[in-house]
């Protein structure tokens, strides 16, 4: 297993955790992603359907994106992607955000969460 776990240093993963923790408090709904992802595609197209505003990060176009997706893998046990923030809190991968549009969670619809985050406007 570990030949495939790509091992940065403290540095790096510290200076990559540091910028995954800052996309995710700077945005309302943060997509960790991958351009060519059909599952992150799909998740891009549920929030859409919402109208909810999103930040997506595609992770195979970025020069930092295998740094961020171990940062991610450290601070929430998730190497997929799309890897998804509402208000902070970890949602999970795509099926996540499915299992959220249809069956809610913590007691609220996923368009009650997209706008108490203020990702969907009026
Ligand atoms: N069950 C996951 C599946 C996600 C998945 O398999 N994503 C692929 C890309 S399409 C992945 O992250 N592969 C590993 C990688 O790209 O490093 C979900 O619903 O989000």
């Amino acid at each position: 297993m570990s030949f495939i776990i790509r091992r940065l240093s403290p540095a790096t993963m510290d200076v990559a955790q540091k910028k995954a923790q800052q996309l995710i408090d700077d945005n309302a709904v943060m997509v960790f992603s991958k351009s060519y992802c059909q599952y992150s595609r799909n998740t891009k197209s549920i929030l859409d359907s919402f109208g909810a505003q999103y930040k997506a990060y595609e992770l195979d176009q970025e020069s930092d994106g295998d740094d961020i997706q171990s940062a991610l893998q450290n601070m929430t046990g998730q190497r997929t992607v799309p890897n998804i923030f509402i208000g902070k809190k970890h949602i999970g991968g795509n099926s996540d955000l499915e299992n959220v549009k249809n069956n809610g969670k913590d007691g609220q619809s996923l368009e009650e969460m997209l706008r108490s985050v203020n990702a969907i406007k009026a």
